[in-house]
């Protein structure tokens, strides 16, 4: 079947409980039918500690080996970030949401493309569908900034109409000309509230927007680098080996998850067990609605919150390159029936025309190969999942 589009759920019309049938999980896959799983206690690591040169910086380096190589998650806390900047950063998502679906539309994917405003791609008639919309961009590099969520006709009644907004309250050149630098970017959404309102007060909130989400990127740039050095050295391998099959395109593609509210929590699943095809996974999940599982020894445990902690994960990639090292752990999202939740996930990602595979020195007799060299394991990925397997299994030995 050709992929199609499916309505946003933020859409559906859900009266008297009853679902739409593609919505529902059959028995046996693994729908939710109680939201009372154990809490599982993921590590809480302090990313200020893991970088100084200390015995205490040697205890932190162990607990994010074992972490990794357990339940391959942790919450990482002392990340530099205040909790008024990652509130923003939510917060941004939030608007996104709230707008109405004919301003959302403007973004909406297009069949074949992951980018863009919209909810899974169906590719099947037996496919039971997430309960959540999403808005998914490429963040990181510039250059690989799909320019297709920015109107492409710099004449643009728009685009024309917001310079001159900004001039005319600015009445300076040099804030107008970062302006109009940044209006080109992509993120046209986060502009929003101009497009709606067109005043003045809304014009400052969207180029703060912009800037928010932007400073966001860079730190988890940072942290992603940082990371992969400090993953390979808790291994006692070269500090760059990770990063060596990185190359020069890697991106950082961000996904905002909005979660309505579902009457049915037990017949519906926000996002279906998968583990992600990242490197690493940033999620800053809702402060205040839980909703994440993780599969565990057999059984499902819900994620707790940590406010403004950052929720970073093993990717399938990190467990390939780690030759098993460390664990990408599969995971869901369940739903609730009282309240929305919004999380953001970013996911690493090296260049696809990289060879990545285990790093030689994880390799030995004791521990052979477990995974193939490949390129592109995002394609890899997408084929499996699509067909309902674990993609990670696909390039096992
Ligand atoms: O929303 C969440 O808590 C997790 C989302 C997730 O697993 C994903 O986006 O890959
Ligand atoms: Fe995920």
């Amino acid at each position: 079947m050709a992929e199609s589009l499916s309505k946003p759920v933020q859409e559906l019309i859900v009266s008297g409980g009853e679902l739409p049938e593609k919505y529902i999980h059959k028995k046996g896959e693994h729908a939710a039918t109680d939201v009372s799983y154990p809490p599982i206690e993921v590590p809480v690591i302090d990313l200020s500690l893991l970088a100084s040169q200390s015995a205490a910086g040697e205890e932190e380096l162990g607990k994010l080996r074992s972490a990794l190589g357990s339940c391959g998650c942790f919450q990482a806390i002392n990340h530099g970030m205040t909790a008024s900047f990652l509130d923003q950063v939510h917060e941004i998502g939030k608007q996104f949401f709230a707008l109405p679906i004919d301003e959302k539309q403007k973004y909406a994917r297009t069949i074949g493309d992951m980018e863009g405003y919209g909810t899974d791609s169906v590719l099947s008639e037996h496919q039971t569908l997430d309960w959540t919309d999403r808005l998914y961009i490429t963040v990181y590099p510039e250059d690989k900034i799909k320019l297709r969520f920015w109107p492409e006709n710099p004449e643009n009644f728009r685009s024309t109409f917001h310079i001159s907004l900004y001039k005319a309250k600015m009445n300076d050149d040099k804030s107008a000309k970062l302006f109009a630098s940044h209006f080109s970017a992509p993120f046209s959404f986060l502009f929003f509230q101009v497009s709606l309102g067109g005043d003045l007060v809304d014009d400052e909130l969207s180029y703060k927007a912009w800037e928010i989400l932007n400073e966001y990127t860079r730190n988890l740039s940072l942290m992603n680098e940082f990371l992969l050095k400090s993953m390979a050295k808790s291994l006692n391998i070269e500090e760059d080996c990770f990063l060596k099959q990185y190359g020069e395109g890697a991106t950082m593609i961000a996904r905002f998850n909005f979660y309505p509210p579902c009457p049915r929590p037990d017949l519906t699943l926000g996002v279906k067990p998968h583990a992600d095809g990242s490197t690493i996974t940033f999620l800053l999940q809702d402060k205040e609605v839980e909703g994440l599982q993780i599969f565990l020894d057999g059984q499902w445990f819900r994620v707790p919150i940590v406010p403004h902690a950052i929720l970073i994960n093993v990717g399938d990639q990190a467990e390939i390159m780690s030759n098993g090292m460390f664990k990408s752990p599969v995971h869901r999202v369940v739903t609730n029936s009282e309240r929305e939740r919004l999380t953001l996930a970013v996911f690493c990602l090296p260049d696809a025309k990289m060879e990545i595979g285990p790093v030689e020195e994880l390799v030995d007799e004791k521990r052979p190969r477990l995974y193939k060299t490949m390129k592109d394991y995002v394609a890899i990925y997408f084929e499996n999942y699509q067909l309902n397997k674990r993609p990670i299994d696909a390039v096992k030995i």
